[in-house]
């Protein structure tokens, strides 16, 4: 039986044929990259369908640029000379709308090299940065403004070492940045500043090929030109994990070929570039969803039944509570005389813009049907609610969110297919008519103890004055309804609920 959305009356989203989208658009990728990687980084955008160029000063690059799909700055074989040509190209390209990825080569090794990335990204107009996670993190220790980042350099030369929290350092410098980040390794990730996404897929034959690195950051160029087609159903941090994701598949189906050889690897890689197609990437990725502590610092939900059943004053609270420092809402829509059918959908996407302006996490609770249908960062859903595993079959690479209550609830929970968790009531509530006992902040340590490794948060009845003793019992944030939707100011209810979860948090 087919699976009908009640919210989308017939229509389906339409498939994702990002390869052959790619291929047909054979877009030209300029690329001012490294003396070392230039004929591999040339056959390999001819491999998956995109036209090359290497430009080399910006007398040429004033006449390629206008025909450009993507421009790569690869800064691998770095002199001082080359410095005011990124620049001036980067300004190009800004003109002339073509984004800009950079790769940021080394910057990890020398601090000459950090400068200039550092400079390169002051200029505001890079579209992504793809970096080993050396090298990202080296970008975030020199950017980021608290005493959270460890100025410690891991890895020497430009390969990178594995650096803990990839995932909440792509996370949080995607933010800082203003634009995507990639950060690879044993396993990449890719953020976009509200979504992060894992992608285990390559082979580590790939680290013994020089330019496998260089290559992946003109790939990763080329697949901008297919990002448009595609917008309306695939935000662009999952669009950029299928790039990742079909670049390591590549690679894996090369090493069959090949074997773990890298002379005849690079040779499979090309060939594997050129004949993966779409039915494969959208079967075989292993594409992960993934939830960082910081996108559930402070978690607010809610919906009509929560503001008097008035839905401009839902939308005024949601925006201002997104303007406090929110990270992440919720649309709760529940109980006597709340919107149904056609108005609870508009109502959603109303919400969801005001979230998209905020770069604040969308997540819709139970209704699996309604997160599908307005493409949702994700769903929240109870013991009560669809079982987890068909959850995960309808959402894809959606976030999923699961309550847990009890130890007991724990074992009954498939984790595997969740990515959050959301536990309480710590206290008692007004918002939830049909909650559970409360279960105290201790139950969140107790659940860890037990096993849960997912991030989770407190929720229940939690007010500024009782959050603390939540997020010391291991809750990387705290979810609230009435502290926020009922207060004077939800403004500056929601910013003091950051700053206290700030404070609380190393
Ligand atoms: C973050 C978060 N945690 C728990 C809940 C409660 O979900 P559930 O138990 O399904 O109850 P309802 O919210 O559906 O009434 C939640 N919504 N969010
Ligand atoms: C949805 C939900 N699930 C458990 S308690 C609760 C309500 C939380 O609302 P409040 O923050 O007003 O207590
Ligand atoms: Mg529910």
């Amino acid at each position: 039986m087919t699976y009908e959305n009640p919210y989308m009356k017939g229509r389906t989203w339409p498939e994702l044929n990002i390869l052959e989208t790619l291929r047909q658009r054979n877009p030209l990728v300029i690329c001012i990259t490294n003396d070392v990687v230039r004929t591999f980084t040339a056959n390999g955008l001819l491999a998956i369908g995109a036209s090359p160029v290497m430009s080399e000063c910006s007398e040429d690059l004033k006449d390629l640029i206008v025909h450009a799909s993507a421009l790569l700055i690869n800064i691998g074989t770095l002199t001082p000379d080359k410095v005011s040509y990124y620049k001036e190209a980067i300004k190009l390209a800004k003109t002339h709308e073509v984004p800009v990825v950079l790769d940021p080569v080394g910057c990890h090794a020398g601090a000459y090299r950090l400068s200039v990335v550092l400079d390169l990204i002051k200029t505001g107009n890079i579209s992504l940065l793809r970096g080993n996670q050396s090298e990202i993190k080296a970008i975030y220790d020199a950017l980021s403004p608290d005493d959270t980042a460890n100025n410690s350099t891991t890895g020497k030369g430009v390969d990178g070492a594995q650096v803990e929290d990839s995932a909440v350092i792509a996370y949080r410098l995607a933010r800082l940045i203003n634009c995507p980040v990639v950060t690879t390794g044993e396993e990449d990730y890719i953020s976009d500043g509200i979504r992060v996404f894992a992608v285990p897929h390559g082979h580590s034959v790939m680290t013994a090929v020089t330019g496998t690195g260089c290559l992946l950051g003109a790939v990763l160029a080329a697949f901008f030109s297919a990002y448009y087609p595609c917008k309306d159903s695939v935000s662009i941090g999952e669009f950029l994990a299928y790039a990742l994701a079909y670049y390591g598949l590549a690679g894996e189906s090369a090493v069959q070929v090949s074997g773990v050889k890298p002379g005849s690897f690079s040779t499979a890689f090309m060939d594997a570039l050129y004949t993966l197609d779409d039915a494969v990437l959208m079967a075989e990725n292993r594409i992960r969803p993934v939830v960082v502590p910081d996108q559930l610092q402070v978690y607010f939900i809610g919906g009509t039944q929560d503001v008097g059943l008035n839905e401009n004053r839902l939308l005024s609270v949601v925006e201002e509570a997104c303007r406090g420092g929110v990270t992440c809402f919720q649309f709760r829509e529940k109980g006597m005389g709340t919107l149904e059918g056609q108005q609870k959908l508009e109502l959603a996407q109303q919400l969801q813009q005001i979230c998209a302006k905020y770069n604040v996490l969308y997540i819709i609770n139970d209704d699996v049907d309604l997160a599908v249908a307005v493409n949702a960062d994700g769903v929240h859903v109870g013991q009560e609610d669809m079982r987890l595993e068909e959850v995960r079959n309808l959402v894809g690479h959606k976030a999923v969110g699961i309550s847990i209550h009890s130890i007991e609830e724990l074992h009954k929970t498939v984790v595997v297919y969740a990515d959050c968790v959301g536990v309480g009531p710590m206290y008692a509530t007004s918002s939830k008519p049909d909650a559970q006992e409360p279960c105290g902040p201790n139950r969140i340590s107790e659940l860890q103890a037990e096993g849960l490794t997912l991030p989770c948060v407190g929720i229940g009845g939690i007010t500024l004055d009782n959050a603390k003793p939540i997020l010391e019992a291991g809750a990387c944030g705290v979810a609230i309804i009435s502290a926020i939707a009922h207060a004077d100011n939800p403004y500056e209810a929601a910013q003091q609920f950051k700053h206290l979860v700030d404070r609380a948090q190393p």
